[in-house]
């Protein structure tokens, strides 16, 4: 009954469409001084800048033969003759606002711009690319998300939503109910495109359409959770106002009945350089200019910020210069401390991390001097007034505040004996690493307590895991001279990782499983590009059992990743950033390489074709090698406030709050493993931490087992993935809006051609493979149906009562297009095709030498639900 219900309906749409098509070719023909053509004879011009419409003439044989066509720009009439490659189908714009890019008859790279252009106009930002969602920055408000629109979503079918952020939710969350599998949703998307707006979204939609036992989870806490983590890990960038700086992993956790159950956050990978240290025209985290502005009353006068002055030239804490920016701040603290009080936290808990917070802004004042000379020269803080402060806030001495910073060896463990600091670069660079690792440490502690209030030891059967990254750096795009640095090269590279990740489940993957069940598809015209080997450039580890059979060989054995080389140069004594890039071009300078590491002008700047050489991006190695290294100080910072005389410190760092599945749960990448179910469940991260500890001074392999370990993760659940596009570079700099804010009206009226920068958006496009992953989808067998599954749901529609019923009774009961299926040698599994060609696709095949068949089918599973599933969402 279902599948012919289905089928018809589906052929209904497609017959409206085909009509649609009809009446447009129709209308072509009669308005022949407008357009003189019919529908299909139109195309798109693509061109450097973007692409126009275009009409295609009638062609003569030079024309064919030499690979030209004559045309005709449909704005200007302008004949012109142009490549055959410079051209694409342009579709009928009956198809302009279309949901789904598979849906139209030319998938193409002009025609799925135009249409997400075209849909942006209409305030439509999210489109679908089969499974993946696409979403592009507003650059205004919209009402979009609310209460409201999140019951529309609530117990729905993935095929009878419109694209949008709580669709793919709840799609995850329905996936997860039927499979009992733990989903993934993965945000990926240049610096400001929109991750972390949609990732709250979609924890907000979760939240609140899931529900959770007892409402311990409610949207006021999971607002609360996201204040708090942007106030400690976000900042402004020249490419985003408020800049994700950390990786979070937020694990929902559900119970039998489809409820949230518990909750856990990891935090991995944070840019803690940042917090030591402020390079020019960049800021400090956010939570360091709010404590100051928005501290007061008694709070203020505990924290010693009674007389802070409006210059902006600390060395750690940016100071909003402005009024309107001041009294901002200071209500942007007010709702973090806030958000503290909504999650039920202890508030003395919260004023030791305020205490820590305030320690910085006293020590960046208290700054270092040498005194004496020679061997006998020490280091010590220059404002020993501002020291003391500092040191009676963290509940320590002066003499072990002293000694925490400045009583570090040079081969990196601490001797309180030795002062080995003589020159003043040095000295800043203890304290700033003492920095460094205090505003770990509160970070830390604010996740554990986060945690604490939103994980419970409740039995839990599976969970959504939503991923929130740094997007991807290009300090060039926002127009910045400085080259982009260590951190940005990080954040890229998980990026590339994620990218990888991409590749591989929505192409390498389905093609793998195609050839392995035989299945044939027409891959022709469907180029790929792979993110592979830039991973590789830069992660490759060394390889010691190579056998040496050539000078290829001897030479890929040698071969390692940048990362790897950053590693090695951090340990010689004698080598710093020249000797690094010496290395780094002796391994990738041939020309074997030259598509994706360039050398530049420059001295100490190299760049890296990054996303399939969608973005290049140029490096400023600066301070890179010494940076690769721990710094000793970092670490004294943990036991320094292990030690602390106040109670309220101290609580935090011993016994049950951080430390309590044993062990160290922050050591300057990680924080949050405390608390976790989920990630407890799936402990790739706790083991590839481990392992990174076996070097755990060594920054540049940390990075590279996380992210080792986030990848393995999300490789182990099922994967949603949202691609997140810029319209304007600066796209990211708009203004934050409230959810009840009013909307930017002079955006939304601005014409969308002129608010839509084509090129960049075609960029991102390529450089996230959605166009070839879509076309796969298209052309492919996305679902895949184990056999006897299919005769259990589908059994009842071959008419047969009382039988052991076969896939061919089902199929020729119902008269299926035998084009429409095709059955691989493998008994287990069957493989269906894609919607609007194969309304009800069933692809059968059948293998005669095991006299078996095979069935796969392009049904929407989930609508045959299990009753018990149904009852459980709306519950
Ligand atoms: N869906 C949306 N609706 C309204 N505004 C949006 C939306 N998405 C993004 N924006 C605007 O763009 C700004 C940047 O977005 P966001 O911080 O989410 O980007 P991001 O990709 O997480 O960047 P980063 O990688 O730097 O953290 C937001 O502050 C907001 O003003």
């Amino acid at each position: 009954m279902f599948l012919k219900l289905r089928s018809t309906i589906i052929c209904h749409n497609a017959n409206e469409l085909q009509q649609e098509q009809h009446a447009q070719e129709g209308n072509g023909n009669k308005n022949a001084a407008a357009n003189d053509a019919n529908v299909n004879d139109r195309v798109w011009l693509v061109h450097r800048g973007g692409f126009c419409a275009a009409l295609r003439l009638p062609q003569t044989k030079a024309h064919l033969e030499n690979h030209k066509v004559v045309i005709q720009l449909l704005h200007n009439s302008e004949e012109m003759t142009v490549d055959e490659d410079d051209i694409e189908k342009m579709n009928s714009p009956s198809l302009d606002l279309i949901e789904d890019i598979c849906e139209l008859k030319h998938l193409n790279e002009a025609s799925l711009l135009h249409c997400l252009r075209q849909r942006y106009a209409s305030n439509l930002i999210h489109t679908k690319a089969g499974p993946i969602l696409i979403v592009v920055n507003p650059m205004a408000p919209l009402s979009l998300y609310s209460e409201k629109v999140v019951s529309m979503f609530r117990g729905c079918k993935t095929e009878d939503m419109p694209p949008h952020i709580y669709s793919l939710a709840q799609t995850a969350y329905r996936t997860m109910l039927e499979t009992r599998r733990d989903q993934s949703l993965i945000f990926m998307g240049r610096s400001g495109s929109g991750k972390t707006t949609s990732f709250k979204h979609a924890l907000y939609y979760l939240a609140l359409a899931a529900g959770s036992y007892n409402n311990f989870l409610n949207a006021d806490k999971v607002n609360s959770v996201n204040i708090i983590l942007e106030a400690f890990g976000n900042t402004k960038t020249c490419l985003n106002s408020n800049a994700t700086r950390l990786t979070q992993l937020l694990s929902l956790d559900f119970d039998q009945t489809g409820q949230i159950a518990s909750a856990s956050i990891q935090v991995l990978l944070p840019e803690r350089q940042r917090a030591g240290r402020r390079l020019p025209n960049e800021h400090s985290f956010h939570i360091m200019t709010r404590l100051l502005a928005g501290a007061c009353g008694s709070l203020q006068k505990e924290l010693h910020l009674e007389s802070i002055p409006s210059e902006d030239n600390h060395p750690f804490v940016s100071l909003p210069q402005k009024l309107e920016d001041r009294q901002r701040s200071a209500a942007e603290f007010m709702r973090t401390a806030q958000a503290f009080e909504t999650l039920n936290i202890d508030p003395r808990a919260v004023r030791g991390i305020w205490s820590i917070l305030a320690s910085i802004y006293h020590l960046g004042l208290a700054g270092v001097t040498i005194v004496g000379s020679g061997p006998t020269a020490r280091t010590q803080f220059a404002n020993p007034s501002a020291a003391r402060r500092a040191a009676a806030l963290l509940g320590v001495s002066l003499e072990d505040l002293s000694g925490a910073a400045f009583n570090v060896n040079a081969s990196g463990s601490s001797s309180p004996s030795k002062t080995l600091n003589d020159s003043p670069d040095l000295a800043w660079e203890c304290l700033e690493a003492l920095i460094i690792g205090l505003y770990s440490e509160a970070l830390a502690a604010a996740i554990a307590l986060i945690n604490k209030a939103i994980c419970t030891s409740a039995h839990t059967i599976a969970s959504i895991i939503l991923i929130d990254t740094p997007g991807f750096q290009n300090p060039a795009s926002c127009g910045s001279q400085t080259g982009a640095t260590l951190s940005d090269l990080k954040h890229n590279y998980l990026q590339e990782r994620l990218q990888l990740l991409f590749h591989h489940n929505t192409l390498v993957a389905p093609r793998d499983r195609y050839a392995q069940e035989l299945v044939e598809i027409d891959t022709e015209g469907m180029p790929e590009t792979n993110p592979g080997p830039l991973v590789s450039l830069i992660d490759k580890a060394p390889q010691n059992h190579v056998v040496r059979s050539s000078q290829r060989d001897l030479r890929e054995q040698d071969r390692r990743g940048l990362l790897w080389l950053l590693d090695e140069e951090s340990i010689y004594p004698n080598a710093n950033d020249d000797t690094f890039l010496e290395r780094l071009f002796s391994h990738y300078g041939d020309r074997e390489h030259q598509t994706l590491l360039r050398k530049c002008n420059g001295s100490k700047q190299f760049v890296l074709q990054h996303l399939q050489g969608t973005n290049p991006v140029l490096y400023m190695v600066n301070g890179w090698v010494r940076n690769s290294r721990e710094h000793p100080a970092i670490r004294n910072a943990g036991s320094l406030l292990q030690d602390s005389s106040r109670d309220e410190i101290s609580r935090l760092y011993i016994g049950s709050l951080t430390r309590s599945s044993g062990g160290i749960v922050f050591c300057g990448s990680f924080a949050g493993l405390e608390g976790t179910h989920s990630l407890r469940r799936v402990s790739s991260i706790r083991r590839s931490f481990t392992s990174a500890g076996v070097k755990r001074n060594s920054i540049m392999l940390q990075v590279k087992f996380t992210v080792d370990g986030i990848i393995d993760t999300l490789r182990r659940t099922g994967t949603h993935f949202v691609h997140c596009y810029l319209l304007q570079h600066n796209a990211g700099q708009q203004p934050t809006f409230s959810a009840g804010g009013s909307p930017n009206t002079s955006a939304l009226q601005t014409s969308s051609d002129e608010l839509v920068n084509i090129p960049l958006l075609r960029s991102q496009l390529r450089g996230s493979q959605v166009l070839e992953a879509a076309r796969l989808h298209r052309f492919g067998f996305p679902e895949s149906v184990p056999l006897n599954e299919f005769i259990r749901r589908f059994g009842l529609l071959a008419g047969e009562s009382n039988k052991d019923v076969t896939v061919e009774q089902i199929l020729s009961a119902n008269e299926l297009d035998p084009a429409t299926y095709r059955i691989g040698p493998s008994q287990h599994q069957i493989f269906l095709g894609f919607a609007q060609t194969l309304p009800c696709s069933i692809r059968l095949q059948s293998d005669r030498k095991q006299n078996q068949i095979q069935l796969q089918l392009h049904l929407d599973i989930v609508a045959v639900l299990d009753p018990n599933l149904e009852r459980m969402q709306h519950d």
